[in-house]
């Protein structure tokens, strides 16, 4: 297509959002000039579903649960007033808790104001948190943000050796939904260890946010932890961000809650308008329709050019492959339904992987961000009349441009600057496109059957290891895998043992030691 078809399809396709400080440009998409009037049936159908959705509708028929996200940043529409006074009640609650900790009106146990937060929690209560703090953080922030979000020994201890003598002016401020995950778990008795060894009580130094009447929300009441924060069965884990697992670490660092959801607001107002042309989040669906066949074949890279946006594909990875990629539709037909989402941030991946996005194998879209504003204050010029800033966007132009010329797609979304608003507005136009796009291919977006069956089998792994150590410390002789397996009555379980063996001897305060000679199915193992 030469330059001035090109400028044509760019002008007759940008969605221009004003009210947003958004725009988005599907121009370098090669859909059919019919693939959106082809589509409009099922996208009216897609936009029946979401007023349905946002009016309370059971819209996650397997939980049997309402998905009232889009309520958090507008509590009017939440379907009774219940739910309107809980959303409420919980930002005032979040913004006085800010305050008074802000204030030093809640002290550490030693009287101290608190200057940390340490936030434990993964999946979707961590993946929002730490978009936004890494996305809105300032070296003056009032509190500074670190995270326990795995249950990995070494990345916590180089959590907590970073926090040094300042655990005992660090809120820890423990998100679980369900109240029951093991990695947050795990995080937590790791933390309530280290304050202890400290000579400092966790109970004065802890908050929870999580679903009332959980293990977590229990232990928290029983213990006296500072504060709860609630968590409601209507508000998915990576759908969050706007209720307090996402606010409560937000406000305490000092960010612009209000701006935050003021934009996510605006976002729902823009991408709640029934005319698909006007709708970035409806064209973002419907891109990912044309690029994928409906059906996931191509990948999504997510390119934001801007260092504070790194996390983004992050935070889209789980918002986007948890919804979308299922097994089965809504009738129970097998579809193996998703969109892989990966990418960092540019320039710098163009260092990295944009040479096989350029010449490589083409299974891939490419979805832009771009922030008009550099930087606060003036830039100097790093060649005459150029800022560093100058060469972003040109570095930023130069791989779009070099992208379509040998046919890869990308599209774009221009946002003035990144501030509160803004994230606020990206979240909603994501969680919006997500919404819209499960509708087109009819799945459900709010449920993750799939990872039930990773933890069941996580469990099963942590029994049998109980089961080996218990074999082991009766004082026998050292056993190979297969002789353990065997003694356990699982033959048949004899790789697993192996593995669970091989770790034990790989760290010498379980008390399993091994000789590791010839064929590994020979090593033999002991307690020592
Ligand atoms: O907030 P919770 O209940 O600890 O769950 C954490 C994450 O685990 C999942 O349930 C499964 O990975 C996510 O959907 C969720 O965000």
């Amino acid at each position: 297509m030469g330059d001035l078809t090109l400028w044509k399809r760019y002008t007759t396709h940008l969605c221009l959002c004003p009210k947003l400080g958004l725009s988005l440009d599907i121009s370098r998409m090669g859909f059919p000039e019919a693939f959106p009037d082809h589509m409009e049936p099922s996208m009216q159908r897609a936009f029946t579903a979401m007023k349905e959705l946002e009016a309370g509708a059971v819209a996650n028929p397997d939980e049997q649960r309402m998905v009232g996200h889009y309520w958090l940043r507008n509590a009017a529409l939440a379907p009774t007033g219940e739910i309107r006074d809980q959303i409420a009640s919980a930002l005032d609650q979040i913004k006085t808790f800010s305050y008074n900790i802000h204030s030093g009106t809640i002290t550490s146990q030693n009287n101290e104001t608190f200057k940390n937060i340490l936030i434990i929690g993964i999946g979707g209560s961590a993946l929002g948190p730490q978009f936004v703090a890494e996305a809105l953080g300032m070296a003056g922030d009032r509190m500074k943000p670190s995270f326990l979000d795995n249950t990995d020994p070494d990345g916590m201890d180089r959590v907590f050796a970073e926090l040094g003598d300042d655990l005992g002016r660090t809120l820890a401020v423990v998100i679980s939904k369900s109240g029951s995950t093991k990695e947050t778990r795990n995080g937590m008795l790791e933390a309530q260890a280290a304050y202890r060894r400290a000579g400092l009580e966790f109970a004065l130094h802890a908050v929870a946010v999580t679903g009332a009447g959980s293990e977590l929300d229990r232990l928290a009441a029983a213990e006296g932890w500072i504060a709860r924060f609630p968590m409601w069965d209507w508000v998915g884990g990576r759908t969050s961000v706007t209720s307090a697992v996402g606010l409560l670490p937000a406000a305490l660092q000092g960010l612009d809650i209000t701006a935050l959801l003021a934009g996510a607001a605006a976002c729902d107002a823009v991408t709640r308008q029934t005319e698909t042309r006007q709708n970035p989040a409806a064209l973002m669906a419907l891109m990912w329709h044309y690029a994928t066949n409906g059906r996931g074949e191509k990948d999504m890279v997510m390119l934001p050019y801007k260092d504070r946006l790194l996390l983004f594909s992050r935070y889209l990875q789980q918002l986007i492959m948890e919804s979308i990629g299922k097994e089965a539709d809504l009738e129970g037909n097998i579809v193996n339904q998703g969109m892989t989402v990966y990418g960092n941030k540019g320039s710098t991946d163009q260092h990295a992987y944009v040479q096989q996005l350029r010449e490589g194998v083409a299974n891939f879209f490419v979805t832009f961000v771009e922030v008009l504003h550099d930087r606060e204050g003036a830039s100097m010029p790093v060649e005459e009349g150029i800022t560093s800033g100058d060469f972003l966007f040109g570095f930023f132009q130069g791989t779009r441009q070099a992208l379509y010329e040998k046919g890869r797609e990308s599209m774009t979304i221009t946002v003035e600057r990144i501030d509160a608003f803004t994230i606020g507005v990206l979240i909603a136009l994501f969680e919006r496109a997500v919404g819209l796009y499960a509708s087109l291919i009819n799945v459900n977006a709010y449920h993750q059957p799939g990872v039930e069956a990773g933890k069941k089998a996580a469990g099963a792994v942590i029994a049998l290891q109980k089961e080996i150590v218990g074999l082991l410390g009766k004082g026998q002789n050292p056993m190979t895998a297969g002789e353990v397996a065997a003694s356990l009555g699982k033959p048949e379980a004899v790789e697993q043992v192996f593995a669970i063996l091989r770790h034990l001897a790989a760290n010498p305060d379980r008390g399993v030691a091994a000789v590791c000679e010839g064929d590994v199915s020979e090593w033999k193992f002991w307690k020592q």
